[in-house]
């Protein structure tokens, strides 16, 4: 059976949020690690989120990566393809959103794309082009110190024309007002003007049913998880989903419980700070890292014998801008990353061996490292923690038993969220 909708997310955490989201509002939603091989088995399924590692890569494998994907995709029928990429819109002035975006356009023959990066519930809006997180623009919010893409200006039209060949324009809040229809027409004036991508202003859920109501017809969308909430009630109306899907539910989790973190962000900072308030955590340094196996070593004596004592335990790279640019400047941006995303992906992998079952990951380049590491191909979307972040299963090769895995975005979930993960599971 075709699939409607066929979505590349550019990480795995975004993936999950997409996913999480297309299921909360209806459909039935499979989310795949990489471009699946032949044989997956896509039967009673309206959605599937194939999840990329293409965030930060080199353009030209994002690209390669995404195309592959869509073809993928395209083979399995789906009637529209969205682009998955972050909230806070993280890239730099070489891409990757804008050349994968014209890369997916081109291949489909789409004169214009919206850009939709929105996700109002989690406090990122977009006001006459410019990007909020909270009351924030996005570069004062904390993001201007991400150790991968900063990102320094929130002015997403002036943004994302450093990355792209066709010119850009906006769908402002004025015009949203105005609803579905008139929205349709005013992106069908700007495609009449060569305007090929078009940031949208979105301060609402209404704002996002008006642009999904406008752009349902459209074989390309971009943008976060919140445009992903308003499209399948379009679907519906269409007559191409059959009736309200009901999220699966999920095995009975067991295995001890650890908590992994990769990410910088603000909101993981505050999450780490309060996690070991309460429970046992242990620091990962790449600057001790690079200098050979004992650290690591240590940390996973660390969290073996803590999780022997019933866990939850936490082992973090996670630390506030000085300290990333401190070991930025030592060892270079790209091996300080690879250092933290090895070390916490082996850690991963052994002490799944050992025992563990709930896996909290935190960061999304962390969570491609650590899925990869395990080896995951599929998850399974269940219960939600926080907007944007469920808990999923994986089956695993060598285990009866599935794993629980949550991966947790950067800048998601509340203060307490890396204690209250296992109780939602609980
Ligand atoms: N102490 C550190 N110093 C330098 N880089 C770090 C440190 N801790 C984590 N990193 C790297 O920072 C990046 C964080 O990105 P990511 O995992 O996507 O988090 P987020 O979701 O917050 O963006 C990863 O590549 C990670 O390996
Ligand atoms: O759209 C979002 O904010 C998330 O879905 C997302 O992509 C998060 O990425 P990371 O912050 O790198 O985890």
């Amino acid at each position: 059976m075709a699939i409607v909708l066929g979505a590349i997310a550019d990480d795995f955490t975004g993936a999950t949020d997409l996913a999480n989201n297309l299921v909360r509002s209806g459909m039935r939603c499979v989310q795949v690690i990489g471009v699946p091989a032949e044989g997956l088995a896509l039967d009673d399924v309206d959605a599937v989120v194939v999840a990329l590692k293409s965030r930060s890569c080199p353009v030209a494998e994002a690209v390669e990566d995404s195309l592959a994907a869509l073809d993928w995709l395209q083979g399995q029928g789906a009637r529209q393809i969205f682009f998955k990429y972050c909230s806070t819109f993280d890239s730099t002035d070489a891409g990757n959103i804008g050349p994968v975006a014209e890369a997916l356009m081109d291949r489909l023959g789409a004169a214009q794309t919206v850009m939709v990066p929105a996700f109002p519930i989690n406090g990122r809006t977009v006001y006459q082009g410019h990007l909020f997180v909270g009351d924030r623009l996005l570069n004062e919010s904390g993001m201007q110190h991400h150790p991968l893409n900063p990102m320094h200006d929130a002015d997403l039209v002036r943004v994302l024309s450093r990355q792209v060949m066709r010119p850009v324009g906006l769908a402002a809040r004025p015009m949203l007002a105005q609803g579905g229809e008139a929205t349709r027409r005013h992106l069908a004036a700007l495609c009449e003007q060569g305007i090929g991508h078009v940031i949208c202003d979105t301060l609402d859920e209404r704002d996002l049913e008006v642009i999904a109501e406008a752009v349902v017809d459209q074989p390309l969308v971009t943008g976060g998880s919140g445009l992903g909430q308003a499209l399948p009630a379009q679907y519906r109306r269409r007559g191409w989903l059959a009736e309200v899907a009901e999220p699966g539910r999920l095995a009975p989790a067991a295995g001890g419980a650890l908590v992994l973190s990769g990410s910088c962000s603000r909101a993981t900072l505050g999450q780490v700070a309060h996690f070991l308030e309460r429970h046992p955590g242990i620091a990962l340094d790449p600057l001790a890292l690079a200098e050979g196996e004992a650290h690591f070593q240590t940390a996973l004596a660390f969290a073996r014998e803590r999780l022997a004592g019933g866990g939850p335990v936490l082992v973090y790279a996670s630390a506030d801008p000085q300290r990333v640019q401190a070991a930025q400047a030592a060892l270079g941006t790209e091996r300080a990353g690879q250092l933290v995303e090895a070390a916490l992906g082996r850690l991963a992998k052994a002490m799944v061996e050992e025992g563990v079952g709930r896996l909290v990951v935190a960061g999304g380049e962390t969570s491609g490292a650590v899925v990869s590491a395990l080896g995951i191909r599929t998850l399974r979307i269940g219960e939600q923690i926080d907007p944007g972040v469920p808990w999923t299963q994986a089956p695993l090769a060598d285990r009866e038993a599935p794993l629980s895995l949550a991966l947790k975005s950067g800048n998601f979930g509340g203060p307490d969220f890396f204690t209250r993960a296992f109780e939602v599971l609980s």
